[in-house]
């Protein structure tokens, strides 16, 4: 469980996140949203070791965690997927899945000329899991296309790939959706609650797109102006008045109109 304990993240005199207090269940697809400028991002990017807190707590599993750099969180197997997520474009979308495992024999020049079999016998693990991650994501047929040519959906699919290479335990996912088309972003959606259901991966996920979110998350948490305004299942955030009022003007208020 991730417990974020009165947070406060400022940018010169501005509260970006203002005491922002929540918790990210295990074993959950906790969605996090609100209104442009709410302080989702900076909140995940304090919790993923990216920014330093003004102020605040951040605990993982009962153990504080606040301020660790992200290749510490990285360890413990919490990821921010732009922490992994830049792909290398002129690889292909096996290398580069092939790429994330830290701490490969092969990295050392001593290793090199010692343990070639080692390294060999870790290569061909690498290369089954990586087959067995693409074929997880129905994207097997991507697996020599270099990754600069695909989609920005599949390179979703590619990051949430990534996380897999590395047995991640929480993911936090940073708007999945954003300039994906609809088939697409079912097939990440599927790709998260299988991950979920099948491999005990825990999501916390921005998005803006209601329908996705309302399908995959229990709970929402919503933020406006750095703290936290609500949180329920989909179907209670919607009804509720300080929330409908922290979008109005927005696709979340037309949603519920159309909805109501
Ligand atoms: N590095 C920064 N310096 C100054 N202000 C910043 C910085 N990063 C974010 N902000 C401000 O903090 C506020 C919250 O930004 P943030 O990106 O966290 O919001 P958000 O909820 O993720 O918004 P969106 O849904 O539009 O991505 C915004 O007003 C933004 O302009």
């Amino acid at each position: 469980m991730i417990r974020v304990e009165n947070l406060h993240r400022h940018f010169g005199g501005f509260r970006a996140v203002d005491g922002a207090s929540l918790e990210i269940q295990t074993g959950s697809i906790t969605g996090l949203i609100g209104p442009n400028g709410a302080g989702k991002s900076t909140l995940f990017n304090v919790i993923a070791g990216v920014l330093k807190p003004t102020s605040g707590r951040v605990m993982m599993d009962g153990e504080e965690i606040t301020g660790l750099a992200p290749h510490e969180l990285f360890h413990k197997g919490l990821l921010r997927t732009f922490q992994i997520a830049h792909e290398f474009s002129s690889m292909t979308v096996r290398e580069n899945l092939m790429m994330v495992p830290a701490r490969q024999s092969g990295e050392t020049l001593w290793n090199a000329w010692t343990a070639r079999r080692r390294i060999a016998q870790e290569e061909a693990e690498l290369l089954k899991k990586a087959d067995e991650v693409l074929d997880f994501l129905t994207i097997s047929h991507l697996r020599d296309e270099l990754a600069g040519n695909l989609s920005g959906g599949q390179k979703k699919l590619l990051e949430l790939g990534r996380t897999m290479m590395v047995d991640a335990k929480i993911v936090f996912l940073d708007e999945v959706g954003a300039g994906v088309n609809r088939t697409l972003l079912n097939t990440i959606g599927d790709a998260i609650v299988r991950l979920n259901k099948e491999r005990g991966y825990t999501f916390c996920v921005i998005e803006h797109d209601m329908d996705f979110i309302a399908r995959l998350c229990d709970p929402v948490i919503v933020m406006a102006e750095g703290k936290v305004l609500a949180q329920g299942s989909a179907d209670h955030i919607m009804e509720n008045e300080a929330v409908i009022e922290a979008y109005l003007g927005t696709g979340l208020k037309n949603k519920v109109v159309a909805n109501g």
